[in-house]
Formats: C-alpha cells, structure tokens, sequence
C-alpha cells in the first residue's frame, strides 16, 4: 500500500530485540544475561509457590470472566495501597489517592504519561536518570512529552553520583517533572541511602518537583518489602505531589500476566472523583478494561496470611539468589586474575548490574562467546549460574585483557 512504503524501518528495542537474538542462536554454550526477569540456578522461569497456590484457589471458586472495573476492583487498589504506601499512611485513605489497575509497569507508566500530557500545568517534558531503563524515553517521548535527563552514575568511581544528581535537581525549572527508581535502580544498581532520599526529598520540594516514581522492584531488591519502599514513604511523609507506578512483574514473577497499580497521591475526595473521572475515560482510551488473572493473584496472596508469608519467603529466596550469583561472578573474576576492580559487582543491588564494558567488549561477548548483554554494558544477574559463572567471567577476562 503506498503510504506504508514511506514508513522508516524503527530501531529495535534494546532488550527484547536481544532476546530474539539469543533464542535464534543455537550454539552452546550460550548466557542470557540481557533482560530482566529471574532465573533459578538451574537457569529456569520460577513460578512462585504462593502464586502456584492462590491460582488454585482461584480455580476453585469456578470465578467469572466479566469485565473487571474499568479502574480495577476496589479491593485490589486497597491492597496495593498497603503495599506500598503502607496502611498507616495519610494517603491510604478514601479521597487521598486514586489508583487504577495498569497493565504492570509499563501500562501504568503509559496511562500516568498520558494523563500528565493531558492536564499538568507545567512543562510537558520528563527528567529521567542518566543511565536510566531504556524504555522511559521511548514511552515517554511516543506519549507527547520530552525528556531530558539528570546525572545519576559516576563512571570513574563507578558509584551514585549524588552530588551530580543533586546539582541537576537544584537546577531544574520549577515544577519541572522527575522520574525516580523506588528501588533496584536500572540498569546501575546504584541506590540512593536513606539518608540521601531525605535531602532528595528536600531538593524536590524546594523546586516544587512532580515526582513518577517508578517502582518495579519492591521487595525484589532487598527481599525487604519496607525497604525498597523508603524513598516513595519518605517524599510522601513530605508531602512530594506524586504518582506511584508499581508493578508485580518482578516480585510476583507474574511477567506476562501485565498486572500493576498506579497511585496518584491527592488533596481531597473532590479533587479525588475529577481526577478518577478522567482517568476511566482515558483508561478506556487504551485497553479499557485490566485483565483478571493477575490481579486475582495478587488479591489472593495479600488476603491469605499463609500466602502472604509464603511469598515474604520467596522475595527473600530471590533476593539472595541473585546476591548469590553477584558474589559467584565476583570471586570466579577474581580467580581469572583480572587486574580490574570488580568489587562494585557486590555493592551494587537487584536485577543488574553496570559493568562499565564497552560496546566493542560487549559485541565480542555476544559474537564470539554467545553471552548477551545489553550495549549499554548492563548484565542482566539472574542470567548467571553456577554452571555458567566460570564460562562468563573466563570471557569476560578475554574481552578487558
Ligand atoms: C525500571 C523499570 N520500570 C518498568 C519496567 C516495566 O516492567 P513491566 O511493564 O513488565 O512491569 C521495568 C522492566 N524492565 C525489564 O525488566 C528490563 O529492563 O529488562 C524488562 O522487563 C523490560 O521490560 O525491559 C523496569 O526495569
């Protein structure tokens, strides 16, 4: 069709347009280590057993396949605001928040960018971290607001670059709008202390900052649920005007099943039924209606204390998991007798870790070894083995030597 042949052919996205690459490349042996989603040691997808259980007491109760509210069900959006709020929050109460069921992070990102585009009075652009998550610009820019970003990463000391963070946010216009990690940033690992979200927190009130905070790790990044909340409790102890993105891809390994909760943080039931109002209408705008399973799992989990202990265990499982596989890949490249500094591979926390490999060492992994990162030099850890980890750090000896 004519207009078709002027489309321009789109780059492929970073991170799945690898793992098609991986999956097409039959050599052996061959390490995943591009996206972000856990493995065992034994290198497999894990189903939680706390979700394997409340699937089966979903299927006992034989539950229709209605249409769930355009917004969620209720019990679902009280649930999470628990779990991430907390139920001692001034928020967490009927006319100081609005959530809405996402389709997991990226959906409830999408809807929160839109309606920011729609209605925020300030600039339609978004500061987001340098390194950040490669698909934040993509989204943000495809749903009509610029980005630019703030430092984040010192190379040179291969650490959190507060200081840089710090003068980027002081500089910022007023009002501007900010995107942060929650936790378990992505792709460095760096976090910010305690201590440094508080004087974040501060920087952002005095340059009335709108806060997404993107929060697709909590839980996962430390196994401590509370602890991967701290920077979102502390900006919402101050006040911070917020919108809290959370997704239970990672936490519940519920990957594919798209379920998250997005959370604006408001004034008053007034401003509550406006904003609500507007988000159905724009909700239905985009997929209409959440999907149920997910959301049933969740519900399941949050409301069977049993589960709900069981899944605690299995955050701490995966969390040490990885921690594990950090503390196998440090030892075995120090076995290769490297002469660099590995030791940032430990202090760093999650799903990733930032190498600091160059895209020509990177290319050299893929094609010579079959190992796949991203070119950004983030290795994704649940990649890693005990079988595989002696295989990764010999190549990785090969390509800095
Ligand atoms: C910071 C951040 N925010 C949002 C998401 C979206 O997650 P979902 O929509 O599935 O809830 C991810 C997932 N990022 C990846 O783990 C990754 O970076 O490899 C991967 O799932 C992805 O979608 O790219 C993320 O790392």
């Amino acid at each position: 069709i004519g207009w078709f042949a002027r489309i321009p052919r789109a780059e492929r996205d970073a991170i799945f347009g690898l793992v098609e690459d991986f999956q097409k490349d039959t050599s052996k042996p061959k390490v995943n280590l591009g996206i972000g989603v856990f493995r065992t040691d034994e290198d497999k997808p894990y189903i939680l057993k706390c979700v394997q259980k409340a699937e089966e007491k979903i299927l006992k109760k034989r539950m229709d396949k209605e249409y769930s509210p355009v917004a969620g069900f209720e019990i679902f959006k009280k649930l999470s605001m628990d779990f991430t709020f907390g139920k001692s929050s001034v928020f967490n109460k009927p006319g100081r928040h609005v959530t809405f069921q996402g389709l997991s992070g990226c959906g409830g990102l999408s809807i929160a960018a839109q309606f920011l585009r729609m209605f925020y009075p300030g600039r339609k652009m978004v500061y987001i971290s340098d390194p950040t998550w490669p698909n934040h610009q993509n989204l943000f820019n495809k749903l009509g607001l610029k980005t630019d970003t703030y430092r984040y990463y010192d190379a040179e000391n291969i650490s959190l670059d507060f200081d840089g963070m710090m003068e980027d946010i002081h500089k910022m216009p007023y009002r501007s709008i900010i995107l942060f990690h929650a936790s378990a940033h992505n792709p460095t690992g760096f976090d910010p202390t305690e201590e440094q979200w508080k004087e974040i927190t501060e920087e952002v009130k005095k340059r009335k900052l709108y806060v997404i905070m993107d929060n697709a790790y909590q839980g996962f990044a430390s196994g401590d649920l509370n602890k991967d909340a701290q920077s979102f409790r502390i900006m919402a102890k101050r006040r911070v005007n917020m919108v809290l993105v959370t997704s239970y891809a990672k936490n519940f390994g519920l990957y594919g099943e798209r379920v998250g909760a997005t959370s604006f943080l408001v004034d008053s039931k007034h401003e509550a039924d406006k904003i609500l109002s507007q988000l159905i209408l724009l909700i239905r705008a985009n997929h209409s209606n959440p999907p149920l399973h997910g959301a049933r799992i969740v519900e399941e989990v949050f409301t069977d204390p049993c589960l709900t202990k069981l899944w605690i265990e299995e955050l701490k499982i995966m969390a040490n998991r990885l921690k594990s596989a950090r503390k196998q890949l440090l030892q075995k490249l120090k076995e290769t007798g490297s002469s660099r500094n590995w030791d940032f591979i430990t202090k760093q926390i999650g799903m990733f870790s930032y190498t600091g490999l160059t895209k020509e060492q990177i290319i050299r992994l893929q094609k010579e070894f079959h190992i796949y990162m991203l070119t950004s030099g983030r290795l994704a850890i649940p990649g890693i083995t005990s079988k595989n980890v002696e295989y990764v750090a010999k190549c990785i000896h090969k390509v800095t030597s």
